[in-house]
């Protein structure tokens, strides 16, 4: 599903690479944990996946694409494919939940039957009965990112990329989104999530992924976070 051929990666203006010779294979309906220090990585990996960037050398695979060969052109349909889901929720604040997720789909030219069909069904799979009209500030932190996750696979997407979908969120609040977010990767969707949350890592037992200064330096199925900070 997605495949990392010796990639490194340096920013224009540095010297330093942000990615050191990548070499990962993640298969359908995987879930990963990638961890590491600051600045290890982690969110140069996953804008990769995204061609929010362009590896310098080797090659990155998505669902069989080279990326590096990917028409501009088809990079939005390539990312409809992918949802995401960020540390600071980045839900529209002037939009309620309904609209935040119905959105999603809007803008991928879905009917509006078909929206009113499905948005809330997967409110519902994410724990939002009921809440479709609030607005962002009306919501707890765990239930903004519920929203989140709502958005980002209402489009039930290949892939799930979270960016430390739980660095804003206490632990019990974060147990909950782990427990959806394993929910979404039990219906087949492959996901990988970047976090600095050890509790997490070392409570879920999966895959892990650890980046040292843009090298990998352990790859460990049911794996721990095992590091210090
Ligand atoms: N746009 C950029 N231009 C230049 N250097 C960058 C840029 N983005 C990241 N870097 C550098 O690349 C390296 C990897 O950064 P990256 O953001 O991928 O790390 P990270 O593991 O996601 O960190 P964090 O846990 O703090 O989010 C760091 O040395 C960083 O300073």
């Amino acid at each position: 599903m997605i495949r990392f051929e010796n990639v490194s990666k340096v920013y224009d203006g540095q010297r330093r690479a942000a990615l050191s010779n990548v070499d990962v294979e993640i298969d359908k309906g995987e879930f990963v944990f990638l961890v590491g220090a600051s600045g290890s990585g982690k969110s140069t990996f996953l804008r990769l996946i995204l061609r929010e960037l362009r590896s310098t050398r080797g090659r990155v695979f998505v669902a069989g694409r080279d990326l590096s060969k990917l028409h501009s052109w088809k990079v939005p349909a390539m990312r409809r494919q992918i949802g995401t889901v960020f540390q600071d929720f980045r839900l529209l604040p002037n939009k309620t939940v309904h609209e935040n997720v119905a959105f999603a789909l809007q803008v991928i030219g879905k009917s509006n039957a078909t929206i009113k069909r499905v948005v809330p069904e997967v409110l519902d799979l994410v724990g939002l009965d009921g809440k479709g009209d609030r607005r962002p500030d009306e919501l707890s932190g765990g239930e903004q990112q519920r929203v989140a996750i709502a958005r980002a696979f209402v489009n039930r997407p290949m892939i799930l990329i979270a960016d430390e979908p739980t660095g804003n969120l206490d632990p019990a609040t974060s147990v909950g989104i782990m427990k959806l977010l394993d929910r979404i990767n039990r219906a087949d969707t492959t996901v990988l999530m970047a976090t600095h949350d050890s509790t997490i890592v070392d409570q879920m037992r999966k895959r892990v992924i650890e980046l040292d200064d843009g090298e990998v330096v352990r790859d460990q199925s049911r794996g721990v976070y095992g590091y210090q900070t």
